[in-house]
């Protein structure tokens, strides 16, 4: 039997501008967790996630492809993960087995509500991750972002694969987006395994450390969003008002290079600056693209943390999820938790999530 589990994650600064190749972002990873077990078995194998609410799927294999008895569409994220690390596998010469799946995830609410925390990119880590040690591949972070990045982009093509960065290395990431353009011609025409000896064009991932006198508070909205739909909206802006799309662009990559200087600084004044910046920063992108980033339930969650003297932002692409305070020990994070409350924002018990390996 083999298990590994992999973590969600949020964004602190970056997001939007992180899509454009080459363009920054710093992202934690948080204590909750999606779980893999993979059990060998002797003919045909099953895929099942408690998360969803779908029965088990049966997998048998037509030479080294797997083929299912249902295509349910929720798992395409595993199915991709599995393609490629098996891809690999062959590349290494391992002989490929029967294994039932087994997928846990601890980034849904109980009545499964997502909370945004970037299930669909932990999920295929922790498969790459569990599958690899299955087959004996002695996979490194690095290598296991990349063969998730693969796998992610195959089925969603818009990401810029940060939530993978930050859930194959864990702690808290500043992560430069790959070319991904390079990426989809790469699978197309290279082994998995050149691909991995390769440094890819512009990625660039660094470990930080948040100050100790730093604390993260996160709340949740309650109400999910679609990241793909904000992001192409945004994309369409990008064409509209090249200007203002080009200055948001160049605005984002100095203050989050800002950011990251005062994490490598044990600046917490800065950090806590830099981080309420690109509040406003996304707030100038809402305007002019007129996305809905921050909702008003965001923006209570954010002006309630202010005003008891934290520094608030959304995570992500917005449009609902969470929100995340970033404060020194000044703040009375119970009163914080009990206004949000009274809104009805779900204050939840996350920590960053520990390092897996330093980048
Ligand atoms: N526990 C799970 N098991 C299998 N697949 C999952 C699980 N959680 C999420 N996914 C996949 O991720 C998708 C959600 O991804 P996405 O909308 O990007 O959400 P998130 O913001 O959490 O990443 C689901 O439709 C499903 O395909
Ligand atoms: C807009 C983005 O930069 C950040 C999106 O972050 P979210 O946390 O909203 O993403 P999901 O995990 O898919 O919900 C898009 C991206 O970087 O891919």
């Amino acid at each position: 039997m083999s298990t590994g589990k992999a973590p969600g994650k949020l964004y602190l600064a970056g997001e939007y501008a992180v899509v454009e190749t080459g363009f920054p972002a710093v992202l934690t990873s948080v204590n909750k967790y999606v779980t893999v077990t993979v059990n060998k078995t002797q003919n045909g194998g099953t895929i099942q996630s408690k998360n969803l609410n779908k029965e088990l799927i049966h997998w048998n294999r037509q030479g080294t492809e797997l083929v299912f008895d249902d295509s349910e569409s929720q798992l395409q994220y595993i199915l991709a993960a599995i393609k490629f690390i098996e891809k690999y596998a062959l590349e290494r010469g391992k002989k490929l087995s029967y294994y039932d799946l087994l997928v846990t995830s601890e980034l849904d609410s109980q009545d499964g509500k997502k909370y945004g925390l970037g299930s669909s990119a932990a999920v295929t880590v922790a498969v790459v991750k569990t599958l690899g040690d299955f087959y004996h591949l002695d996979l490194s972070a690095m290598d296991i972002y990349k063969i998730a990045a693969i796998s992610h982009l195959s089925v969603q093509g818009n990401g810029s694969l940060g939530d993978i960065a930050a859930s194959a290395f864990g702690g808290i990431v500043a992560y430069y987006s790959p070319d991904r353009n390079w990426i989809f011609n790469m699978i197309r025409n290279h082994s998995i395994t050149e691909i991995l000896s390769l440094d890819w064009p512009q990625l660039k991932i660094q470990s930080l450390e948040l100050p100790k006198d730093l604390e993260l508070t996160v709340g949740w909205t309650g109400s999910p969003a679609s990241t793909s739909i904000l992001v192409d909206r945004i994309a369409l802006t990008k064409a509209q008002k090249v200007k203002k799309y080009q200055h948001f662009l160049q605005e984002s990559r100095k203050n989050v290079e800002q950011l990251i200087k005062g994490f490598k600084n044990n600046d917490s004044a800065l950090i806590k600056k830099m981080f309420s910046k690109y509040r406003s920063l996304l707030d100038d992108l809402a305007e002019f693209s007129d996305v809905h980033i921050e909702t008003d339930l965001l923006t209570s969650l954010c002006d309630i943390a202010e005003k008891l003297g934290g520094s608030a932002k959304t995570s992500g692409a917005g449009g609902g999820d969470c929100g995340i305070v970033l404060s020194d020990k000044n703040l009375n994070v119970a009163e914080l938790k009990k206004e949000w409350q009274k809104v009805g924002i779900t204050p939840l018990t996350l920590k960053i999530g520990e390092i897996i390996a330093h980048a």
